[in-house]
C-alpha cells in the first residue's frame, strides 16, 4: 500500500437534497427595434421660384407622427414660403405635400382639416374681438356651437388670454395676436400643427406655456412643425430639426444626429456659411452730432 494511503474509508456522503433546481430564467430578448412611425407630413421635391428667385430647390422632408420638428435657417433660406407650401396656402411649382396620406394639393378640403396653420404674416379678422375670432375659427371648421363654446373658454385660459377676449384683434399687442391666432390654429384638433415662427414677440411665460401646451399635444399623437430663430429653444423643445440653407435641406434628422455634439447654434452657423466680418461700418462710429 503507498505510503500515505489511508484504509479509512470515508464515510459514504449522504447525497445532500437538491432544491429543486429553479427553471432557468428565459434569456432577455433583445427588444424589437420600435416600429418606425408613420409620416405625419412628407414633403417631396418641392420647388418654387418667385420670378428669377428660386425660393425652394428641390426640399424634400419627412416628419414622423409624434414630432415635435423645428425648421431653422436664416433669413430667407424658405422656410415661410416652404410651411406656406406645406398648409395649402401656396401652390409649388412641382412636388407633392402629403399630410397623413391627404394629398394636400389634390384634396385640399380634406388636408385642411387635418392641419392647423399658424402663419407667418398674420391675416386675421381682427375687427372682432379675440372671443369672436376664436368663435369664428371654430364655426368655419364645421365645429357646432356648443363645442366650439366650450373650446373657446378652454382655449382662452390655457393661452392666459382671460382679460383680452372681449376686445378687438386689432388693438392686441403683437405677443397677444400671436397667442389668439395660434389658440385659433388649433381650436379643430388637427392632427398636425405647422407653426411659422410662433414665440415671436411672445414674452417668456408665455412661451413656456405654449411649450407645455405643444408638449402635451405632441404626447397624446399630434404633430408640431414650427420655424424658429431661436436656436437654444429649438434645441430645447424639438425632437426632431432641418437646416434650410437657400432653399436647399443642408441636414435634417433627431436633433442629436443634426448638432453632431455641437450646439444647433455653431452647426447652423457652419452650414450656413459661417458669420460675416462686421467691417466696413466705420463710418456709424463718427457721430454726426
Ligand atoms: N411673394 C414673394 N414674391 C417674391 N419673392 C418672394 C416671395 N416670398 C418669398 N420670396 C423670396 O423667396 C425667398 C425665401 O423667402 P422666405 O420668406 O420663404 O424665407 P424665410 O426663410 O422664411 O426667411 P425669414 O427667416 O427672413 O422669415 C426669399 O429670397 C424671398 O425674398
Amino acid at each position: 500500500m503507498p505510503a500515505g494511503s489511508t484504509t479509512a474509508k470515508a464515510p459514504a456522503k449522504t447525497p445532500a437534497k437538491r432544491a429543486p433546481r429553479a427553471k432557468a430564467a428565459p434569456k432577455a430578448q433583445p427588444a424589437p427595434p420600435p416600429e418606425p412611425k408613420p409620416t405625419a407630413l412628407g414633403i417631396r421635391q418641392i420647388y418654387k421660384r418667385f420670378g428669377s428667385t428660386v425660393a425652394l430647390d428641390g426640399v424634400a422632408l419627412e416628419v414622423p407622427e409624434g414630432s415635435f420638428f423645428g425648421i431653422v435657417g436664416p433669413n430667407g433660406a424658405g422656410k415661410t414660403t416652404m410651411l406656406s407650401i406645406v398648409s395649402g396656402l401656396l401652390r409649388p411649382d412641382s412636388g407633392q405635400v402629403v399630410v397623413h396620406d391627404v394629398d394636400v394639393w389634390k384634396d385640399p378640403n380634406h388636408a385642411k382639416r387635418l392641419i392647423g396653420v399658424l402663419p407667418d404674416r398674420l391675416r386675421l379678422f381682427d375687427r372682432l374681438t379675440g372671443a369672436q375670432l376664436l368663435f369664428y375659427s371654430g364655426t368655419l371648421r364645421g365645429l357646432d356651437a356648443k363645442t366650439v363654446k366650450t373650446r373657446v373658454d378652454d382655449l382662452v385660459t390655457a393661452f392666459g388670454l382671460d382679460g383680452a377676449v372681449g376686445r378687438l384683434v386689432a388693438d392686441y399687442s403683437a405677443g397677444m395676436t400671436k397667442k389668439v391666432a395660434l389658440a385659433a390654429a388649433m381650436i379643430h384638433s388637427p392632427r398636425v400643427l405647422v407653426l411659422d415662427e410662433p414665440f415671436e414677440s411672445v414674452d417668456p411665460v408665455s412661451a413656456a406655456n405654449i411649450i407645455e401646451i405643444l408638449q402635451k399635444y405632441v404626447a397624446a399623437g399630434g404633430t408640431v412643425v414650427l420655424s424658429s430663430h431661436s436656436m437654444d429653444l429649438i434645441q430645447r423643445v424639438c425632437d426632431r430639426v432641418a437646416i434650410i440653407v437657400a432653399g436647399v435641406v443642408l441636414d435634417s434628422g433627431t436633433a442629436d444626429e443634426v448638432r453632431g455634439g455641437k450646439s444647433l447654434e455653431d452647426r447652423f452657423v457652419e452650414l450656413a456659411g459661417g458669420r460675416k466680418a462686421a467691417e466696413g461700418l466705420e463710418w456709424l462710429h463718427s457721430f454726426s452730432e
